[in-house]
């Protein structure tokens, strides 16, 4: 039987996770294919963050598998994450504060340099060569996010806009072939919105994106599918279309709404 669906690239499946007498995720499952941008939303305390930290490997499950092209990983890490050409975004912006921008995203192409980013950083080793392949790359990875003369800057010099732009251009200048966005819109307003949204599309040409995301406008205009968590649940499931017209999304937000009012 032929398919037109590709296989996915990330597949978690049946993921329960429990803090203590608090089930935050039960039975959930989703699946990113290639050239797909997967959002996942969900009131406050959903379970959203903790099933991006079980992708990332952040998180171990009481039961449940996550598999990346079909092989389910078992010893699954952080760390290991750019190794399968897995890359990350955080809430928080996780520069290094006493590295130039440009060389934060130089970090980001560790996966590509042969005696590794600290032999190059350091000048230790053999890295003449990776490190003016590298620069190069991460200077195109910065101009493509706009902020190319902000090469040289050290991260808190940079307005907040700026420095999300290089953390963006880290997470991608090695060639991820999946892309986990952890609530990249916080913080940001107006125009860095709209042109966060333009670069997710553009992620979405290139490799499989899961979108953890608040600001629902983006989500809607950049998402191929959505999953909607609540109380650790999946409660839906499809096109942001068919996303938007979900009576139990909409009173799962209402409902979340209701409660913040009343507090
Ligand atoms: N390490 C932890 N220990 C105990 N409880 C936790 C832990 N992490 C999350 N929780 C609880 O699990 C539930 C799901 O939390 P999670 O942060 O995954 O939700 P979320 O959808 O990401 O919420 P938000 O949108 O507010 O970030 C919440 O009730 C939260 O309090």
């Amino acid at each position: 039987m032929t398919t037109t669906t590709p296989d996915p690239l990330l597949a978690a499946e049946g993921i329960t996770v429990r803090f203590g007498g608090l089930t935050a995720l039960s039975d959930v499952g989703l699946s990113v294919a290639p050239g797909t941008v997967v959002g996942l939303i969900g009131p406050n305390g959903a379970g959203k963050t903790t099933l991006f930290n079980v992708v990332s490997g952040v998180v171990r499950p009481q039961s449940g598998t996550v598999a990346w092209k079909g092989r389910v990983l078992r010893a699954h890490r952080p760390h290991r994450l750019a190794g399968l050409r897995i890359a990350r975004t955080l809430q928080g912006l996780n520069l290094f504060p006493g590295l130039t921008a440009l060389e934060n995203v130089m970090v980001g192409a560790d996966r590509l340099a042969r005696g590794g980013t600290f032999a190059m950083l350091t000048g230790l080793g053999h890295y003449h060569g990776d490190e003016r392949r590298l620069r190069g790359r991460a200077m195109a990875a910065l101009a493509e996010f706009g902020v190319a003369d902000a090469a040289r800057a050290l991260p808190a010099t940079l307005p907040f806009g700026v420095q999300k732009r290089v953390a963006l251009a880290r997470a991608v200048v090695a060639d991820p072939e999946l892309l986990l966005l952890d609530e990249p819109a916080s913080g940001l307003s107006g125009e860095d919105i709209t042109a966060l949204g333009e670069a997710v599309r553009g992620f979405g040409a290139r490799m499989g994106v899961l979108l953890v995301e608040h600001h629902m406008d983006l989500v809607m205009s950049v998402c191929d599918h959505i999953v909607v968590l609540n109380f650790g649940r999946v409660i839906a499931a499809g096109t942001p279309a068919e996303i938007q017209a979900d009576a139990a999304v909409a009173q799962a937000y209402l409902g979340a709404a209701e409660e913040d009012f009343d507090a």
